[in-house]
């Protein structure tokens, strides 16, 4: 496991799109609207599809997690409903009744390529604790271990509206930052990213490398097909969550994804705007739910923000909420703008007596571990 875990932290072998036959361990999301339909139920042909496509990708060497939604979809038809509810009870039930129906056709499809099948549901919530996160990280490498494929997707059976993805696209963001994947494909009904929503006379946009290609471009909702739910805008927030941490993301249809995983120039290919993050990072800028914040003089903004610095006891203001050491918070600056997260190394009740104190002073006034820096800098993510 240690050798392994040394290769993915590697550099990633996947630069472009040609390069995604290289990739050893990739995250594939596939949409509602690729697997379902309102009335039909659960597309058996997509699914045969998809899963000999897969099958092909981990005979040639490629581990791969499939975050596969449809689950509240699938449920529809069995439960005689004639549209994606609205109450998120019916959902709850549709989703119980889909998934199970989902996963038995995953696993006896994947059966006849010897390729057994774990599922693995999980949500928001989940991630947003530093513990659960971990376990979750734990439970997916050790099944990639074991040569078992991962099927992820949200708990919707128990997940509230306050807490929930609701879309999987962000959800194989994080999923593929949780297992340090080299690229996220993403399978939906369209087969690119368009600068507008499909019609006559949108341009396909084949590439995007920074921010700048994607001025001008309209994100719409969910397609015509009534069971998906993100529209673009997820998907296109997804690309960024991976692009900006080091994973390059591939987005095109479900007709296509033989042809992306062999590396051919079809959808759209988000390139990579970042260093190869750790998970940690990841969760402190996505997930991480704050704790509290510490207000920041503008001399500890230009050494946390410019200088990457750990954050001193000398360059805070103030502090609020209700947290303790270890806990995730915000840093802001004296506008109250959000700077940065990070764990903190100080509960909230210990802070006030040493604000604005230097660490020689500190050390001196309550002993040597109040000598700690009150954030570290590798604790900690700019945003
Ligand atoms: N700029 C755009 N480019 C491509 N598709 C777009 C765009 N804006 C909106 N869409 C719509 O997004 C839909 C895909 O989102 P969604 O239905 O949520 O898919 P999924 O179920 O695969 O997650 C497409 O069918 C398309 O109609
Ligand atoms: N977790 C939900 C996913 C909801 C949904 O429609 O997502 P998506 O099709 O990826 O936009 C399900 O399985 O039904």
């Amino acid at each position: 496991m240690a050798g392994k875990t040394a290769v993915r932290a590697s550099r990633n072998p996947v630069k472009t799109r040609a390069d995604l036959p290289k990739a050893r361990r990739i995250v594939v999301k596939i949409g509602s609207s690729s697997l379902t339909t309102v009335d039909g139920g659960i597309n058996l042909d997509a699914v045969h599809n998809l899963v000999s496509t897969l099958a092909a990708v981990r005979q040639r060497g490629t581990e791969v997690i499939l975050v596969s939604s449809g689950a509240i979809s699938a449920g529809l038809a069995p439960l005689n409903l004639e549209r994606r509810p609205k109450d998120l009870a019916t959902q709850q039930a549709a989703a119980a009744v889909g998934q199970g129906l989902l996963l038995a056709h995953y696993t006896r499809e994947f059966a006849v390529y010897n390729y057994p099948v774990g599922q693995v549901l999980l949500t928001v919530d989940d991630l947003m604790r530093r513990s659960t996160y971990t376990n979750a990280m734990r439970a997916l490498n050790r099944l990639l271990k074991l040569g078992v494929l991962p099927i992820v997707n949200e708990n919707d059976a128990v997940a509230t509206h306050e807490i929930r993805f609701g879309d999987n696209d962000r959800l194989a963001a994080l999923v593929a930052n949780v297992v340090k994947a080299d690229a996220l494909v993403m399978l939906s009904d369209v087969d690119a990213l368009y600068d507008g929503p499909p019609a006559d006379g949108a341009q396909r946009i084949p590439l995007v490398e920074s921010e700048d290609d994607l001025a001008g471009v309209k994100l719409g909702s969910a397609g015509k097909a009534g069971v998906g739910t993100g529209g673009m805008v997820t998907k296109v927030e997804a690309a960024k969550i991976a692009s900006g941490s080091g994973i390059p993301a591939a987005l095109t249809n479900a007709d296509n994804a033989r042809a992306i995983l062999s590396g051919e120039d079809v959808g759209t290919w988000f390139a990579v705007q970042g260093r190869r993050r750790r998970a940690r990072s990841t969760w402190l800028a996505h997930l991480a739910s704050s704790h509290g914040k510490l207000v920041l003089d503008d001399g500890a903004v230009t050494a946390v923000v410019d200088n990457h610095r750990s954050l001193l006891p000398a360059g805070l203001v103030r502090v609020e909420g209700r947290f303790e050491s270890g806990d995730p918070v915000e840093l802001v600056d004296l506008q109250g703008k959000v700077i940065a997260r990070g764990l903190v190394n100080y509960s909230a009740k210990e802070l006030p007596a040493m604000l604005g104190k230097s660490t020689l002073k500190l050390r001196a006034e309550l002993g040597p571990e109040y000598e700690r820096v009150v954030v570290h800098t590798d604790d900690l993510v700019l945003v």
